[in-house]
C-alpha cells in the first residue's frame, strides 16, 4: 500500500516549466503551503485506505448516454447558472491546453468546455462527461477532494493519487447553495505544464458567480442586502448578500456574506435583521423604495462597521409594507419556499403580483400569485384530486408518497406540499438517495463525527435529518435506499432520535416525511429489496402522479412554461408544433417538455412564434419514429381529454382551442379527428421532413444575426446575448469542417 505523500522539496520556489524536463511532472515544484500538503497528505492516505491502486485501471464505468441524459437533467439548474459563466472562464483560459468541468454533487462530470487537442487527451483519461471523479473512484484529484475537504482545492502533477493522471494539474471549487449545501464543483483542468497561479483565483470567483446567480434566482421575491464594510465593493464578487423575508428573517446568505460576518449558514439563520445590523425591514423599505438611495451605514454589535443595500420586488413589498404585522402573507410563505430552492418550480417564482400595479397596501391573498399546490392544478382532474387529497393531510403528520414515473414533477410537488404546510419557514432538506454512492449515505442522512470514518471530512458533519429539523424531509428516490440502512431510517423514524455515526449522543428530530420513487415498491418488497414495515411507516398517504401523456394540461402547462422561460414575449406554438406535442408520448414527461420549451425558446430568439426549426433534432427523430410506428400499427394517437389553460388558451397555440367552459370530450382517434378541434396525427406531415442537429441549428441562428448585423460581430454577440468569442469560436469550428 502507498505510503503517505510527502513532497520532499515543498518551498522550492520553482515553476515546472523551469526545471531542467520540463515534462517532469513535479508538485513540489509549486509554492505550497503547509495547509495544502496536510490536504494532499490526508487524501492520500484515505486513498490508499479505500485500496485505491496508483496504477490506471482500463474500466472507467462511464454513465452511459440515457444515464448521463437523467443526472444531467437532474442538474440543469445547476448547469443553466454555471453555463454563462464557464464560457467566460474558458474565454480566460482558451489555447492553454485546458478544459472547464462542471461536476455534480457526487464528482461526476456533466458538462466540459475545452481545447480540442486537449479534450481528447483528457478522454485518455476518463477526464469527460459521465465519469465519476470522487476520490473513491479516481483517488486524490481536484473534484473529489474539493468535495471532501468543502474547499477550494489544486491538485497538480504527481499530487494525483493515479499516475495516469500526474500530466493534469487542476483546480476545483466546490458550488454552493444558499444554505451552505454542495451543489457542485467548477474545476479548471490542464496539461501539468500550463500550470498558472492566476487559474484557482479564476476558478473561485467563477464559483462565486454561480453561488450569487443561483441565490438572487431563490430569493428573486425577497428582500435581498447587498454589503461589504467597503462601499465601492457593494456590486461586486466580494459583497456579501443576504436574503431577508418579510418578518425580518435572515433566510439565506452567500459565501461572501458568512465571510464578511464571521458567522456560519446555521448561526445567522438564529439572527433577524434587527438583531443584527439594528434596523427593520420597513425601514429598509423606507429608504430604499427611491432609485437615487445611497447606501446604509450599519454596525454590527462587535463594532465592525458595514454599508448596506437593499433591493427587492417594489409593487410587492410595497404592498406589504403596510401591514408588517401581518407576518403569514403569500410572500412571506414564497421567501420561505425560495428559501428551500423552491424557485425551480416556476409558479412560486411568478411575478404576476408585481405586475398588477396593486400599490397601496390592498393587496389581498386573492391576489397574490398562485404557489405551492395551487400553482401545480393546471385543470387536469387526476391532478386536482391528487392536490385535494393532499390538502385533506397536510399538518397532520401523516408522510406522503409520491409515486410517478421520472421527470412528472415529484419533487417539485414535495416543494409545493412544504410550500403549502405550517412548516414553510422551516427547512426544505432534499436527499435523493440514488445519486448518493451506498457507502456515503448513512453518513449523510444521520450525520457523523470527526474522525467518524475513513473518508469522513475533517470537522464531521450535521446529516440531513438534523438539518431538516422542524421542516420537512424529502427522500427521493426512497426505492433506491440500499436494505441495509433502511432499518436504521426505520428506526429513527419510529423514535425521532438521530445518533450521528460515531457519536454516543441523541438528538431529538421532528421532521414531516415526504417520500417519492419511480419504482414499485410492491413489487419490490416481494422480491426482499424493499422493507415491508418501511413502507408502512412511509405510506401515510400514497399519491401518484399522471405521467404527461395522461395529462389533459398539456397546453396549460406549455404555457406556464413559456411564460416563465420568455417573460418578455408572447410566444405562440405553431400549429405544426401543437400537433407535435399532442401526438407525442413524452417518455421524459415535464422534465422533457421543459428542456425541448427552453430550448425552442433560445432557437426561436427575436421571433413569436416556435416552429418545427425550433425543435431539437433529437426530439424530432423520436417524435418521427413514434408516428411512424403509430401508422404502422394503426394506433390512435391515445390524447388525454382536452382541458384548455387557465389563462388565454389562444396565446400558446395558433390553432383554434375549444372555450374553457366547453363540454370536455374524449379525443377521436386520430385519423378521424376534427381539424379544428384537435390537431392531425404528426405522422402525416413528419417523416419527409429533413432534420437539422441542434448544432446546425445554433450556427444558423448565429449566421442569420451575423449577417441581420451586416458582418458586425459585436453587434450580432449583443443580440443573441453570447460573446463575440463564442460566435468565432463557434463559426471556427463550422469553418474547419469541425
Ligand atoms: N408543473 C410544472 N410546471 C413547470 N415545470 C415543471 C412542472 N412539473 C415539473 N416541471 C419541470 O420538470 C422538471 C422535473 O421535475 P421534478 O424534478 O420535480 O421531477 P421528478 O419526478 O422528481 O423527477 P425524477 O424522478 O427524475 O427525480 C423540473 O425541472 C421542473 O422544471
Amino acid at each position: 500500500m502507498a505510503g503517505p505523500y510527502t513532497p520532499a522539496s515543498a518551498g522550492l520556489r520553482m515553476r515546472p516549466g523551469s526545471s531542467s524536463d520540463p515534462r517532469r511532472p513535479i508538485a513540489s515544484a509549486l509554492p505550497l503551503d503547509n495547509e495544502h500538503v496536510h490536504k494532499i497528505d490526508q487524501s492520500h492516505q484515505r486513498c490508499a485506505a479505500f485500496g485505491l491502486s496508483r496504477i490506471e485501471r482500463l474500466d472507467y464505468s462511464p454513465l452511459g448516454r440515457s444515464d448521463l441524459g437523467v443526472v444531467r437533467e437532474r442538474n440543469q439548474r445547476l448547469y443553466a447558472h454555471a453555463a454563462p459563466v464557464m464560457e467566460m472562464l474558458y474565454e480566460q483560459i482558451v489555447n492553454s491546453e485546458s478544459m472547464v468541468l462542471l461536476c455534480d454533487a457526487t464528482g461526476t462530470i456533466l458538462h466540459s468546455i475545452g481545447d480540442q487537442d486537449f479534450l481528447n487527451r483528457a478522454s485518455k483519461v476518463a477526464l469527460q462527461p459521465g465519469v465519476n471523479w470522487s476520490e473513491q473512484a479516481k483517488g486524490t484529484n481536484a473534484v473529489g477532494t474539493a468535495l471532501i475537504e468543502e474547499s477550494p482545492t489544486l491538485v497538480h502533477a504527481d499530487e494525483h493519487y493515479m499516475h495516469a493522471n500526474h500530466f493534469l494539474t487542476c483546480s476545483a471549487a466546490p458550488i454552493l447553495d444558499p444554505r451552505g449545501n454542495i451543489l457542485g464543483v467548477l474545476d479548471v483542468s490542464g496539461d501539468q505544464r500550463s500550470y498558472h497561479q492566476h487559474t484557482m483565483g479564476l476558478v473561485k470567483m467563477s464559483a462565486r458567480m454561480i453561488e450569487n446567480h443561483w441565490l438572487t434566482d431563490d430569493y428573486r421575491n425577497v428582500m435581498r442586502l447587498h454589503f461589504h464594510s467597503r462601499v465601492e465593493f457593494i456590486g461586486t464578487l466580494m459583497e456579501g448578500i443576504l436574503a431577508v423575508s418579510q418578518d425580518g428573517k435572515l433566510v439565506g446568505a452567500n459565501r461572501g456574506a458568512l465571510e464578511q460576518l464571521g458567522l456560519s449558514g446555521a448561526a445567522l439563520r438564529m439572527h433577524t435583521i434587527s438583531s443584527l445590523f439594528g434596523t427593520t425591514v420597513a425601514a429598509l423599505v423606507d429608504r430604499f423604495r427611491s432609485p437615487l438611495a445611497t447606501p446604509l451605514p450599519v454596525e454590527l454589535s462587535s463594532g465592525r462597521q458595514f454599508h448596506v443595500y437593499a433591493r427587492f420586488n417594489w409593487p410587492v413589498w410595497h404592498a406589504a409594507s403596510s401591514g408588517f404585522a401581518a407576518e403569514a402573507t403569500a410572500s412571506a410563505a414564497q421567501a420561505a419556499g425560495a428559501e428551500a430552492g423552491a424557485a425551480e418550480a416556476g409558479g412560486g417564482g411568478s411575478s404576476a403580483g408585481s405586475s398588477s400595479g396593486s400599490a397601496g397596501g390592498s393587496t389581498a391573498a386573492g391576489a397574490a400569485p398562485a404557489t405551492g399546490l395551487a400553482s401545480l392544478s393546471l385543470g387536469d382532474t387526476q391532478f386536482a384530486a391528487l392536490i385535494d387529497k393532499i390538502r385533506r393531510v397536510l399538518n397532520r403528520d401523516i408522510p406522503i408518497l409520491i409515486l410517478g414515473e421520472t421527470g412528472t414533477g415529484k419533487e417539485l410537488l414535495a416543494r409545493a406540499i412544504h410550500q403549502d404546510s405550517e412548516r414553510a419557514r422551516q427547512p426544505f432538506v432534499a436527499v435523493n438517495c440514488a445519486s448518493i454512492p451506498e457507502t456515503l449515505i448513512e453518513a449523510e442522512l444521520f450525520g457523523y463525527e470527526e474522525g467518524a470514518f475513513t473518508g469522513a471530512r475533517r470537522k464531521g458533519a450535521v446529516g440531513k435529518i438534523v438539518q431538516a429539523n422542524g421542516g420537512t424531509l424529502f427522500l427521493d428516490e426512497i426505492g433506491d435506499m440500499p436494505i441495509s440502512l433502511q432499518a436504521h431510517l426505520l428506526r429513527v423514524l419510529q423514535e425521532r432520535q438521530v445518533t450521528p455515526l460515531g457519536s454516543a449522543k441523541s438528538v431529538s428530530v421532528d421532521v414531516t416525511l415526504v417520500c417519492a420513487t419511480h419504482r414499485n415498491l410492491r413489487e419490490m418488497i416481494e422480491q426482499k429489496a424493499f422493507r415491508e414495515d418501511l413502507y408502512y411507516r412511509l405510506n401515510g398517504l400514497a399519491v401518484r402522479l399522471p405521467p404527461l401523456r395522461e395529462r389533459s394540461d398539456l397546453m396549460a402547462l406549455v404555457e406556464r412554461i413559456l411564460d416563465r422561460e420568455s417573460p418578455e414575449r408572447r410566444l405562440r406554438l405553431s400549429p405544426e408544433v401543437v400537433r407535435l406535442f399532442q401526438g407525442y408520448h413524452w417518455p421524459g414527461n415535464v422534465r422533457q417538455l421543459f428542456n425541448v420549451l427552453r430550448t425552442a425558446c433560445v432557437m426561436a430568439s427575436g421571433e413569436s412564434l416556435i416552429t418545427r426549426d425550433h425543435l431539437s433534432d433529437d426530439f424530432i427523430d423520436d417524435a418521427r419514429r413514434v408516428a411512424q410506428q403509430r401508422a404502422a400499427s394503426a394506433e390512435p394517437v391515445v390524447a388525454p381529454v382536452f382541458v384548455a389553460p387557465t389563462g388565454p388558451a389562444q396565446q400558446v397555440a395558433a390553432v383554434p382551442m375549444p372555450p374553457a367552459a366547453a363540454p370536455v370530450e374524449p379525443v377521436p382517434p386520430a385519423a378521424s379527428m376534427p381539424a379544428p378541434q384537435m390537431p392531425a396525427p404528426v405522422a402525416a406531415r413528419l417523416p419527409d421532413e429533413p432534420a437539422m442537429s441542434l448544432e446546425d441549428i445554433e450556427l444558423r441562428t448565429i449566421q442569420q444575426a451575423v449577417d441581420a448585423a451586416g458582418g458586425n460581430i459585436s453587434v450580432a454577440a449583443k443580440r443573441l446575448g453570447i460573446s463575440r468569442n463564442t460566435i468565432y469560436r463557434k463559426l471556427r469550428w463550422r469553418s474547419d469542417g469541425r
